[in-house]
C-alpha cells in the first residue's frame, strides 16, 4: 500500500521533524537520496558517472535548493553539472554549495534549446510542494526541448507544474523519467494526469513520521489485492461463495446486462441469478448456460447498467436499499437514488455520472477527482467509486480516499464499466466490506488489463479477470503448503496473505 499526504499534511510532518533534526538536515538527507538516484540512472545510461554532463533547473524554492545540493554531489563524482536559473532567485545557501564544488550558474535568458544537445541528464528543481500548478511558456518549451531530445529527466519531489493536492498536470508540466519524492508521497503521485508524468516514482526516507496522521490517499499494489482476495477455502460451496442478483439491461441496452452478468460470472460468483431485462436473458441463458433465472437466494445485488429510462427505477431501488443487503448502483440506476443511503450501497458512476450526482460540471470532478468522490459518499451515505483513469474508492465519514491499482486506457470502452459492476457484486455477495470490495473489483480489472493491453473487448477482460484471480489461489494455496500442519481453512472475509491494513493499520474515520 502506498499513503499519500496532502501539501499541508505534508508541511505538518516536515515542521515536526525540523523541530528534532533542523531544516538544513532535512534538506541534505533530500539531495543525498536525489544525487544518488541521478546517479544510478547515469551509470545506467551511460556506464559512468564521472564525465556526465547534467543541467540542472533551478527554481526559487527549496526544491531548488535540493536539486544545488545534488548537484554539488554529482560535481564532486566528476559530473559538468550546470545549473540554469529558471525561475526566480535560487535557494543561496545551495547556489555557494554547488559552485564551490565547479558547478556553474547560468541565466534562464541565456540558455536555449540548443546547450541542451550535449546534455546526459536534466534535473526539474523547478517548483515543488510550494508550486501553483502551470510553468511560463518560455520554460515550458525548454523542457519540451530536453522531452523530445529523450535526455533522461529527474523530477525533484514532483513533476514541476503539476497540482500536487488534486493530480493535475496543465500543458506543458514536466513529464519526467524518474520521480524521486521526500519523506511521504503526495496525490499527484497517485492520480491521473500527473501520476503519469511522474515516471519511475522513488521515495526516499528523510525521517518525516506520518504514522499518527490519517493519509489522503492509500494506493493499493497489486500484492495488496492478491492479499485481500476472497479465495474460497476448501469447504467452501456455492453460497460460501456468494449468490449474486442482477436486474439489468434493457430492450434497448441488451448488452450491458449480458456483460454485467459476465463480470459477477467471472469475478467469482457462487451463484448468478439474472432477474433483467428479457432480451438480455435470451442472450445469456446461450453463453453463461451457469445463470439463473428464478427468483431465489441472494448474497448481493447489481442493478442500473444500461437500464435506460426506466419507469419503476425509484420503487426497485428503493425496494432493494430496504432489502439491506449489499447493492450496487451503476449507470442508469444513479438516476433514481432515495436521498439517504446506508454505507453498504455501492455506487459506481464515472465523471459525468459523478458531476450529474453532485449537481456540478464534469470539469469540476475532473480539476479535483479525490474531493468530489469523498463529497459524493458524505453526501449519499453510500460507498462511491469514481471510475476512470484513476479509479477513486470513498465511503461517508472516512478521510482516506482508496485508490485502485492502475491500469492501461484500453479498458476506457463502453461495456468495461458494466463487467466491473458484476466484478463489485461478486465480491461484496463474497462476504467483503463495501469499499474493499470495490477497491478489489477495480484493481482486478485494471491488472487484467494490463496483462493483456490492446483493443480487447469487455466480455473477453471479464475473462483474464478470472485468471487474475485464479492466481490468487494458486499463490494462496503455495502459502498454505509452506504451513504444514496449519489450519485448514480459510476465512474468506480475511486477508489471506500478508498484513491487512498496513503501516497505519488505520480507517481514517473522521
Ligand atoms: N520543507 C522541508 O522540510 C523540506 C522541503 N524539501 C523540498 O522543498 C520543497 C518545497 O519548497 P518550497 O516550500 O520552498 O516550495 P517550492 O515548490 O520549492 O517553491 C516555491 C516558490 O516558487 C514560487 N512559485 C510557486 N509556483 C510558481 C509558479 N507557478 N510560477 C512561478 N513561481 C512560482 C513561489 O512563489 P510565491 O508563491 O511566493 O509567489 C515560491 O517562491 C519540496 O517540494 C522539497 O523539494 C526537501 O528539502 C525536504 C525538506
Ligand atoms: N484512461 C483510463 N485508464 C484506465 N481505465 C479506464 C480509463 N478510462 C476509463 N477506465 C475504466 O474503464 C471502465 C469504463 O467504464 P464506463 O465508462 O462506465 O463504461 P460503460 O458504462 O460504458 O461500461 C471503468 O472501469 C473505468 O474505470
Ligand atoms: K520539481
Amino acid at each position: 500500500m502506498r499513503y499519500a499526504f496532502t501539501v499541508a499534511q505534508t508541511r505538518a510532518l516536515e515542521e515536526a521533524a525540523f523541530a528534532v533534526v533542523g531544516g538544513a538536515a532535512l534538506m541534505q538527507r533530500a539531495a543525498h537520496g536525489l544525487s544518488v538516484r541521478a546517479a544510478d540512472l547515469l551509470a545506467a545510461d551511460r556506464g559512468a558517472v564521472y564525465g556526465a554532463r547534467v543541467v540542472v533547473l533551478v527554481g526559487p524554492g527549496n526544491n531548488g535548493g535540493d536539486a544545488l545540493y545534488a548537484g554539488q554531489r554529482l560535481a564532486r563524482r566528476g559530473c559538468a553539472v550546470t545549473a540554469v536559473q529558471a525561475l526566480g532567485r535560487p535557494h543561496a545557501a545551495g547556489l555557494a554549495a554547488l559552485l564551490a564544488a565547479g558547478g556553474r550558474l547560468i541565466g534562464g535568458d541565456r540558455f536555449h534549446d540548443q546547450d541542451l544537445a550535449a546534455a546526459d541528464l536534466v534535473i526539474d528543481g523547478v517548483l515543488g510542494i510550494g508550486g501553483r500548478p502551470g510553468l511560463p511558456d518560455d520554460l515550458a518549451a525548454l523542457i519540451a526541448g530536453a522531452e523530445a531530445r529523450r535526455i533522461p529527466i529527474v523530477a525533484v519531489d514532483l513533476p514541476s507544474g503539476v497540482d500536487t493536492d488534486t493530480g493535475q498536470a496543465p500543458e506543458g508540466s514536466v513529464r519526467a523519467t524518474r520521480t524521486v519524492t521526500f519523506g511521504t508521497f503526495k496525490p499527484c503521485h497517485l492520480i491521473e494526469p500527473a501520476a503519469s508524468r511522474c515516471g519511475q516514482l522513488d521515495l526516499v526516507d528523510i525521517g518525516l513520521d506520518e504514522s499518527r496522521t490519517v493519509p489522503a490517499l492509500a494506493a493499493w499494489e497489486p500484492e495488496d489485492v492478491a492479499a485481500h482476495w476472497p479465495v474460497p477455502g476448501p469447504t467452501s460451496d456455492k453460497y460460501a461463495r456468494g449468490v449474486v442478483g442482477v436486474d439489468t439491461g434493457s430492450q434497448v441496452y441488451p448488452g450491458a446486462g449480458v456483460l454485467s452478468t459476465c463480470g459477477a460470472v467471472h469475478g467469482g460468483a457462487g451463484m448468478v441469478r439474472f432477474l433483467g431485462a428479457p432480451r438480455s436473458a435470451e442472450i445469456i441463458v446461450r453463453d453463461l448456460p451457469n445463470v439463473v433465472f428464478g427468483e431465489g437466494r441472494v448474497q448481493s445485488w447489481l442493478v442500473g447498467s444500461g437500464w435506460g429510462d426506466r419507469a419503476d427505477g425509484d420503487d426497485v431501488i428503493a425496494g432493494l436499499v430496504a432489502e439491506g443487503l449489499p447493492l450496487v448502483i451503476d449507470a442508469d440506476g444513479l438516476r433514481y437514488l432515495p436521498a439517504a443511503l446506508p454505507g453498504n450501497v455501492l455506487l459506481t458512476p464515472h465523471a459525468g455520472e459523478l458531476a450529474r450526482l453532485l449537481g456540478i460540471e464534469r470539469a469540476e470532478v475532473s480539476a479535483d477527482p479525490a474531493t468530489a468522490v469523498r463529497r459524493a459518499a458524505d453526501d449519499t451515505g453510500a460507498t462511491v467509486l469514481l471510475k476512470g483513469a484513476t479509479q477513486l474508492v470513498a465511503a461517508a465519514g472516512v478521510e482516506t480516499v482508496e485508490v485502485a491499482v492502475p491500469g492501461p486506457a484500453w479498458t476506457g470502452q463502453a461495456g468495461s464499466g458494466d463487467v466491473l459492476g458484476g466484478l463489485c457484486a461478486a465480491v461484496l455477495a463474497a462476504g467483503v466490506g463495501t469499499r474493499t470490495a470495490a477497491v478489489l473489483a477495480a484493481s482486478v480489472q485494471a491488472m487484467a488489463a494490463a496483462r493483456f493491453p490492446g483493443p480487447i473487448p469487455p466480455q473477453q477482460l471479464a475473462r483474464h479477470c478470472a485468471s487474475v484471480i485464479g492466481e490468487f489461489s494458486a499463490a494462496l494455496l503455495h502459502d498454505l503448503l509452506g504451513f504444514v500442519g496449519s489450519a485448514r481453512s480459510v476465512d474468506r472475509a480475511k486477508p489471506t496473505r500478508s498484513s491487512r491494513s498496513g503501516p497505519h493499520g488505520r480507517d481514517g474515520r473522521r
